[in-house]
């Protein structure tokens, strides 16, 4: 999930390389009913169900762009037979979704939610990984702006959650070491950076960042696809929230015993 543009597809991508790097299985759905084209091997397609330009061109239903993809959500999730017929799992099988990008859809609507609580229902583990633009976050406010916007998403949906930041590769070496600042940021210190001219600003700049700080609640992960150590650091992180493996190592240990008795 994340902002338009943050590189949610290209994450999938690469992450699909990835797994065959590791010779793992690994599916990727797409979610976004106005997608174009991939880069990876599209295990399930939600515009065999829906597409965006078909909603659009309805006459009837008079939709723009926006309110033409919360139509083609809430058509998903009337539709959720479909998904899960779609999505025959295998034990450990690992899915990534690639979802649209309007916010709406993450902080306010129940969209999302209503599609974990139905995978959840179906027995999958759900981890939402949420996506920043890094070129965004080099500002004081932009980043409280994002760590705001990943937080929202992670209190509507309350499942497991991290938060990356994306496009590492292009910033310029000085705004890497920037970056990493905000990979471990000290908000007391980042609030006063943000000083405004109105006093009461600066009280509610500061709680925010006092809130955010006391929480621990949003951390972000460096995701750069052109190194191989921080796309095994997100996944690692990911594997970790699903509990991904605990079971095979349950399993190798019963077998153990087995053999003993
Ligand atoms: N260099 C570089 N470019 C990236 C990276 N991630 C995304 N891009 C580029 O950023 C643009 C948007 O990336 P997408 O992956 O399509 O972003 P998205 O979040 O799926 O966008 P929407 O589905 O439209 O919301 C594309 O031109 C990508 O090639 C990255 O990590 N590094
Ligand atoms: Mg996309």
């Amino acid at each position: 999930m994340g902002p338009a543009g943050s590189g949610k597809s290209t994450y999938c991508a690469t992450m699909a390389e990835h797994f065959k790097a590791l010779n793992r299985r690994c599916y990727i759905v797409n979610l976004d009913p106005a997608a174009e084209d991939f880069k990876y091997p599209v295990t399930a397609d939600v515009r065999d169900l829906i597409q965006l330009d078909d909603v659009m061109e309805d006459h009837e239903l008079h939709f723009g762009p926006n309110g033409g993809l919360i139509f083609c959500m809430e058509y998903v999730i009337k539709n959720l037979t479909w998904l899960q017929e779609n999505l025959e799992a295998g034990e450990d099988d690992y899915f990534i979704f690639d979802c649209p990008g309007q916010i709406e859809l993450y902080n306010h609507l129940p969209v999302m939610r209503q599609l974990t609580e139905a995978l959840q229902s179906w027995d999958f583990r759900v981890c939402g990984v949420f996506l920043v633009d890094s070129q965004f976050l080099g500002e004081s406010s932009k980043f409280v702006s994002g760590v705001l916007s990943s937080l929202s998403c992670m209190i509507n949906l309350e499942i497991p959650h991290i938060s990356i930041m994306t496009k590492i590769d292009l910033l310029p070496k000085k705004s890497k070491k920037k970056i990493k600042e905000y990979l471990d940021p000290d908000m007391l210190s980042m609030a006063e950076t943000m000083n405004h001219h109105s006093a009461k600003y600066n009280k509610l700049t500061e709680m925010i960042c006092q809130l955010i700080d006391d929480y621990s609640m949003v951390r972000f992960l460096a995701f750069d696809q052109s190194d191989e150590d921080s796309i095994n650091i997100v996944l690692q992180n990911i594997d970790m929230a699903l509990q991904y493996g605990e079971d095979l190592e349950v399993q190798v240990k019963d077998f153990e015993t087995d053999e003993q008795e």
